[in-house]
This record gives C-alpha cells, sequence and structure tokens, in this order.
C-alpha cells in the first residue's frame, strides 16, 4: 500500500526482484533500501525540476503581463433595467474590444482590453481574472478595481449574489485551493477590505464604535491616509491587516466588511499571499 502509494506518486517501475517477500538473508530489507534510495533519488529530481518549470512559468508570465501591459481595463455593459414592456434600442455599441455610446446626438468611442456586453456572465469576467491570481500567488502584488456611478454594477460583479458568485468571493477561492494544490510551498493570505466612498476611505474591518442608536450602524475608520513608502510601495495608513488562516476565515472576514458596506460606493478588497500580493476590489 504505502509502495502504491510511493509509485503513483513518482511514477517509478521497480525492477521485479525487488517485489519478492521470499528473499534469504535480509534480503528484502537490502532490497526495500535499494529502492527507496532510488526514490528519493527520482524524488529530487522532480522536484528540482519543478522548481525549473516553475521559474520558466512565473518568466513567461511576467513577460505575458509586460507585453499586455500591467494595467488592464475591462468596461463591464449592465443589462438595461426595463421599468415598462416599452422596447428602448440601446445606446450602447459593443465589440471585443471598443464601446460606442450615443446620446443627446454625441457618439463617444472608447477602447479597452476586453468589453463584456449586457449578456456577459460572472464566469466570463472571473475567466479574465483568474491569471492576475497567479501572479498574486507568484508574490507580485495585484489590484482589481471596480470603478463607475452608483447603480452600474460594481457590488453585482464584485460580490454577485449567492447563487451566482462574483469576482471576490471567487477570487478567494481560487486562491486557497491553488494553495492547497501546492505542496511545495508555504502560503499565508491576510485580508483587509476598504471602502472608497466621496474622496475618503474607510476600513470596514474596524471595530465598530458603538452606536449611539440602535438603528445607526456604527462608523468604522473613516479617512485613511493612502501613502508611499521609500520602497515605492503604496500603503494605506493604519489598515487593519487582518491573517486568514483558511478559506472559511477568508470567507467569513468577507461576508463582516460585505455586511458593513454602504449601498454605494467603490469596494476594496485585500487579500494578501506570501510577501505582499493582493487583489483589491
Ligand atoms: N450584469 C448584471 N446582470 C444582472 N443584473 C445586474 C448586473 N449588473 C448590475 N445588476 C443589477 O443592477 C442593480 C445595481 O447594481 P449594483 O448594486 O451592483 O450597482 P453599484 O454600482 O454597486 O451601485 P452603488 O454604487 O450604488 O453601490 C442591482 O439590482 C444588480 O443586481
Amino acid at each position: 500500500m504505502e509502495k502504491e502509494a510511493m509509485e503513483g506518486h513518482v511514477n517509478v517501475m521497480l525492477p521485479q526482484e525487488n517485489l519478492r517477500s521470499d528473499l534469504p538473508n535480509g534480503g528484502i530489507v537490502l532490497g526495500h533500501d535499494k529502492e527507496i534510495s532510488t526514490l528519493q533519488e527520482e524524488i529530487s529530481a522532480l522536484r528540482s525540476r519543478q522548481r525549473h518549470l516553475n521559474r520558466r512559468r512565473r518568466e513567461a508570465l511576467g513577460k505575458l503581463i509586460d507585453l499586455k501591459g500591467s494595467i488592464r481595463v475591462f468596461c463591464r455593459v449592465r443589462p438595461s433595467i426595463s421599468t415598462s414592456n416599452i422596447k428602448i434600442k440601446s445606446p450602447v455599441t459593443v465589440e471585443q474590444e471598443n464601446i460606442a455610446v450615443r446620446a443627446v446626438g454625441i457618439k463617444k468611442d472608447s477602447s479597452v482590453d476586453r468589453v463584456f456586453d449586457q449578456e456577459s456572465t460572472q464566469d466570463d469576467v472571473f475567466h479574465e481574472v483568474k491569471p492576475i491570481l497567479r501572479s498574486a500567488l507568484d508574490g507580485h502584488n495585484v489590484c482589481i478595481l471596480a470603478f463607475g456611478q452608483t447603480g452600474t454594477g460594481k457590488t453585482y460583479t464584485m460580490e454577485g449574489t449567492s447563487d451566482n458568485l462574483g469576482a471576490v468571493p471567487r477570487a478567494i477561492q481560487e486562491l486557497f485551493s491553488h494553495a492547497a494544490q501546492d505542496t511545495s510551498s508555504t502560503y499565508s493570505f491576510s485580508i483587509s477590505m476598504l471602502e472608497v466612498y466621496m474622496g475618503s476611505l474607510r476600513d470596514l474591518l474596524a471595530p465598530r464604535q458603538q452606536p449611539l442608536f440602535r438603528s445607526i450602524e456604527g462608523n468604522t475608520t473613516c479617512n485613511l491616509s493612502i501613502l508611499a513608502t521609500t520602497s515605492g510601495s503604496v500603503q494605506v495608513e493604519g489598515l487593519t491587516d487582518v491573517a486568514v488562516p483558511d478559506l472559511k476565515k477568508a470567507n467569513q472576514w468577507y461576508c463582516r466588511g460585505r455586511r458593513s458596506r454602504s449601498t454605494s460606493g467603490t469596494n476594496v478588497n485585500n487579500v494578501s499571499s506570501r510577501s505582499h500580493c493582493s487583489v483589491c476590489v
């Protein structure tokens, strides 16, 4: 059984004589010793190959990001919310990388990396987010930011609904699932959540102040400052940074942030692994 497991892992075919259990004079022990040392060599060779391939994959991903640009802009068009049965011609024309909006006789064209039309699904959006998560797991800082005026679908895209999850819960699941599969590295995650609203930053994970009235939610930290460190990275002063040991905990923190979020404004979430890799929404 043990042997089966080892063979399954490194895919090594052993000579038939090593498998015999009736060899005289300690033949079994000697045979297995040889077997173990062969397997150990195979394992260390495979590990070093895996390290080499990982390095090459990271380099390739880095080049891809350089080619595509480290900032990618997507545009998602929300389906029109009709209050009557009258069909109104959509003012928006969508192509793969272009979007044109016509209003009061004026046409405005914009080019972005990818346009998601009215029929686009949460899966379509998350498909574009996935490579960024790979980058985060490799130790790079990444940021996904939803921006738009009220009612344009930021919350829907980022949070989604319980039966149609958005980018953030999917990203958290994806990060933890990759980390669980990768037995060659150790990952540590922390999560912080920020809301940018009316020009100020709010830490959604900071302990609440006692509300004055039961019906009024206590305020969390407001007007946090964004600072640049001497190394050029950006940090938010006094931000609660919560270590997240597992997916369950990550979801708990995420839900806590969600509950405290106001109905309008941009949500910023931050999931980090190993060094400072982050996903902001
Ligand atoms: N792609 C979509 N498909 C279906 N419904 C959508 C989509 N995008 C947004 N909606 C719906 O449109 C409404 C407004 O969306 P949402 O609350 O996400 O906007 P928002 O940008 O977060 O607004 P606010 O800034 O006010 O919080 C919601 O009822 C949401 O379910």
